[in-house]
C-alpha cells in the first residue's frame, strides 16, 4: 500500500456578521487557484496553534485583529499540488479597517454566493451553512 501524502494543517477563518453575511476573499494572483473565493487563512507554522495561525494569517493578509476564533469543522482536501486539513472557525469579533494586503478581492456573502469561482474547498462549508440555516437549493453559482 502507498505511504499516505503528508498533511498540511491549513487555518481558516469564517467571519460572520451579525446579520448571517460571510466574508470571502478572493486569492491573489501568484498563488495556486488565483483568483478562487475562499474563506480567508493559510497555512499553520511550526509551533503554532491553529488559532494563532488564524490571527496571524488574518493580520497578515486583511489587517484585522481577531477575537475569539470558535473551532467549527475540519476537513481533508486531495488536492493535486497538496493534501490539506482545512480548520474551519468561526469569527464573530474583530478590529480593524479590512485591508487587502495581497491585492486579494473581498465581498460579505450569503447563500446563495453569488462571486465565482468558489474554490472546491470552500463548497463544503457553503452546505454547512445551508444546513444550519435551513437554506434550500443552489449554494453557489456554477
Ligand atoms: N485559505 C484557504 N485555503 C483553502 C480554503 N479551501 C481550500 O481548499 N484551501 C487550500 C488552498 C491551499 O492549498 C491551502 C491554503 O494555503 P495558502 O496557499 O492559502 O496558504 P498561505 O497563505 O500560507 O500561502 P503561502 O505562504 O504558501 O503562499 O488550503 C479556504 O477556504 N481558505
Amino acid at each position: 500500500m502507498n505511504e499516505p501524502r503528508p498533511i498540511t494543517e491549513v487555518a481558516v477563518g469564517v467571519l460572520v456578521k451579525p446579520d448571517g453575511q460571510f466574508l470571502l476573499t478572493s486569492r491573489p494572483e501568484g498563488k495556486v487557484y488565483a483568483g478562487y473565493w475562499e474563506f480567508p487563512g493559510g497555512k499553520v507554522e511550526p509551533g503554532e496553534s491553529v488559532e494563532q495561525a488564524l490571527a496571524r494569517e488574518l493580520r497578515e493578509e486583511i489587517g484585522i485583529q481577531i477575537g475569539a476564533a470558535h473551532p467549527w469543522q475540519t476537513l481533508v482536501m486531495d488536492y493535486p499540488h497538496a493534501r490539506v486539513r482545512l480548520n474551519f472557525c468561526k469569527v464573530f469579533d474583530w478590529t480593524g479597517e479590512f485591508q487587502m494586503l495581497e491585492g486579494q478581492q473581498m465581498a460579505w456573502a450569503a447563500l446563495p454566493v453569488h462571486v465565482k469561482p468558489v474554490l472546491p474547498g470552500t463548497i463544503p462549508v457553503l452546505q454547512w451553512f445551508a444546513t444550519e440555516r435551513g437554506h434550500a437549493g443552489p449554494t453557489h453559482l456554477d
